[in-house]
């Protein structure tokens, strides 16, 4: 079983804490969303796992082993963390290709990645000629190359058109359904919604979730129902009446908090009341991770200065 395991991991640049006592495991078979605000330590916690920095105290390792022991490290662990990392004046096909053959990967596995990414036709333009979404594509197949059981990516959706996010969407289904081991950060909650198992949430280097998507949501945002009738008043005054706090929306529907969509379908339709819509709403993830990011931002706020007028009185 391929992992990615992060102890007791430290990261400090002077006296700034970037990753601050995290331990954390990414396990196999599932997409694990890693998300947390512009620097919360999402991509240095990447970087330390990839051997680029060293951790000040702590340990991050791949099925038990830090990358810089691996010989070939692209067939362990494939990566996207700078999709400008590739040299502009190279093609695509030969910056691969160099990559391919320090890790004794075929070419023809540079084709398949090339074509699967959605680059066969441009591959032999210089990377420096590629949009932004081109180079992402690029950087993507690139991690792809070696077949690797874990995959690390930051930001994979950045600059791509809507047919390559539906693409990144499909092929991280894939590699989880493949039984690999899949960290994705972003800050697109619905895309991450739409790929995602579990969740790792980082606040100022430190780690405030660490649970399965379904369960991070409901823990924090309560499921409502959206109901409509042809009589807006009287379904408010029913609903009152049988202790729901609801509340009216513009076109005369209701969402009623912490209710079944059965219970107040029966209600409205005891009462006489035809009904033109009736829906179980979900809590979304952007409101499920706002109200986890609020509630830090509340725990950690540093108390106000004082006034100008109280410090002059
Ligand atoms: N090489 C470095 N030298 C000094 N400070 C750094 C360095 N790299 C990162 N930092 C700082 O560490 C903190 C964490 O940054 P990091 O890039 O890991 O956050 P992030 O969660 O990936 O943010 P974003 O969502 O904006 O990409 C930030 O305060 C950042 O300024």
């Amino acid at each position: 079983m391929t992992s990615i395991d992060v102890h007791d991991l430290t990261k400090e640049y002077g006296s700034l804490r970037a990753v601050d006592d995290l331990t954390f495991r990414v396990l196999p078979g599932r997409v694990t969303g890693f998300l947390g605000p512009n620097g919360a330590g999402k991509s240095t916690t990447m970087r330390l796992v990839l051997g680029l920095d060293r951790p000040t105290s702590g340990t991050a390792t791949v099925g038990g082993r830090p990358y810089v022991s691996f010989d070939e490290p692209l067939r362990q662990v494939g990566a996207l963390l700078d999709a400008g990392a590739a040299h502009g004046s190279r093609t695509a096909r030969d910056h691969l290709r160099a990559l391919a053959a320090s890790n004794r990967i075929s070419e023809r596995r540079v084709d398949n990645v090339l074509e699967e990414s959605g680059l066969a036709s441009v591959a032999r333009r210089r990377v420096k000629t590629y949009s932004l979404g081109m180079r992402q594509r690029l950087g993507i197949a690139a991690a792809l190359l070696g077949d690797p059981p874990v995959v690390l990516l930051d930001e994979p959706s950045n600059g791509l058109d809507p047919e390559g996010i539906i693409w990144i969407r499909e092929v991280l289904r894939r590699l989880a359904r493949e039984g690999r081991t899949v960290l994705v950060s972003s800050h697109l909650m619905n895309e991450t919604a739409s790929f995602a198992d579990h969740l790792v949430v980082l606040g100022r280097g430190r780690l405030l979730a660490d649970t399965p998507l379904r369960e991070f949501i409901h823990a924090r945002v309560r499921p409502r129902v959206r109901v409509r009738t042809t009589d807006g008043a009287a379904l408010g005054a029913l609903l009152a009446r049988h202790g729901h706090e609801a509340v009216e929306g513009a076109d005369g529907e209701w969402t009623v908090p912490h209710a079944r969509a059965e219970d107040i379908g029966l209600l409205a339709s005891g009462a006489g009341l035809p009904i033109l819509e009736l829906a179980a709403e979900e809590g979304t993830l952007e409101e499920a991770y706002l109200d986890l990011t609020a509630a830090e931002a509340e725990f950690t706020a540093v108390p106000s200065p004082t006034r100008p007028q109280e410090a002059r009185s």
